[in-house]
């Protein structure tokens, strides 16, 4: 534990860099200087080297040595570090340094009786990092030509914006926009939901459709062929049937709970109203909430068979 103590009598690393700061040497370098003297039969160091050791290594006539090692490796360019003490290990009376007394009894060096600390970059366990030339500096995209993001103007290869919007409310302007423009940005007013009547809230909805009551106006599912689709458009008292995605519906008993408006439900009435139920609100799931008035399934005119041409007769 006495090995940070320098055989020629220096200070300490420590203590140098204090030294170099013009500082008083202070009553504990005594206790240094008489420690010094009986390990290495030495001379009394000068005043001015040896005031500062105890301090930095000496507590209670015990040198920590772990930091002193750790020192030299992190000031590794320092200018001082020709005059670095030698090692703290092995110490300094052991056989290691006995066996090479030119490094031990040598002024202040680099210790040669300890292999340097590897470098990483030349270690044989790490790559070594790669090399960075101006070519290949130049290489690299610039900012301002492929990563910079515009943030203004359209963008481009990203086609029109999806009708994920919400939804518009006068479906004239919306067939009349163009095909390759979505229509709610053309729409002045994006949402309007109308005012529904007490006891039609989409939860009276919910309700009435776990009623039980039958809302589809038929007995069972009947195939519907384009004509019958076409009849039931909810004028005259008949119902109002919409067809989605080969399903048939009757919307006559969600009219009044449209949040859009009947007028506008009333606009698939006889027809296939995915396309204008897809542009309006694609993320509402209609067999869900028609789920209790389907009607039957869309078939061709030849796939039908007499007696739905009667369910229709009877609904007339
Ligand atoms: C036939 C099946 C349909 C069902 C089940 C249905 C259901 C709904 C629902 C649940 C909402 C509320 C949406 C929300 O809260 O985000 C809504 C709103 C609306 N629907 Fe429909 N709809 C149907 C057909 C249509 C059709 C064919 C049109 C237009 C031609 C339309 C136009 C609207 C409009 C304008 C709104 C109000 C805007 C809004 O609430 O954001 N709906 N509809």
């Amino acid at each position: 534990w006495r090995v940070i103590q320098s055989p020629t009598g220096a200070p300490a690393p420590d203590a140098k860099r204090e030294l170099s700061q013009s500082e008083t040497p202070t009553e504990e370098p005594q206790l240094q200087t008489e420690d010094e003297t009986s390990e290495f039969s030495r001379p009394t160091p000068s005043p001015q080297t040896t005031p500062k050791a105890a301090p930095s290594g000496a507590h209670n006539g015990v040198a920590i040595p772990t930091f002193t090692l750790g020192e030299h490796e992190s000031f590794d360019d320092d200018e001082d570090e020709d005059k670095l003490e030698p090692p703290s290990f092995p110490a300094l009376n052991s056989a290691q340094r006995t066996s090479a007394p030119s490094t031990f009894m040598a002024a202040p060096t680099k210790p040669s009786s300890m292999a340097p600390p590897p470098k990483p970059a030349t270690s044989s366990l790490m790559a070594p990092p790669p090399r960075i030339v101006a070519s290949n500096l130049r290489a690299l995209p610039k900012p301002s030509q492929s990563m910079h993001v515009p943030t203004t103007g359209p963008l481009p290869n990203r086609g029109p914006v999806p009708t994920r919007d919400p939804p518009a409310s006068n479906g004239s302007l919306r067939l009349n926009a163009s095909p390759t423009v979505p229509s709610t940005l053309k729409t002045p007013n994006a949402r309007s939901r109308v005012l529904l009547s007490p006891g039609h809230s989409p939860l009276d909805w919910a309700h009435l459709q776990r009623s039980g009551e039958n809302l589809s106006g038929v007995s069972s599912l009947v195939r519907v062929t384009p004509a019958m689709l076409k009849h039931n458009n909810g004028r005259k008292g008949k119902p109002a049937w919409s067809s989605y995605q080969g399903k048939v519906y009757n919307i006559t008993p969600y009219l009044p709970f449209h949040p859009g408006g009947e007028g506008e439900l009333k606009r698939a009435s006889g027809k296939d109203g995915g396309k204008l139920f897809m542009e309006v609100h694609p993320w509402v799931n209609w067999e869900n909430m028609l789920g209790e008035c389907l009607v039957g399934i869309m078939v061709t005119e030849e796939q039908a068979p007499g007696h739905e041409k009667g369910v229709l007769e009877e609904m007339d």
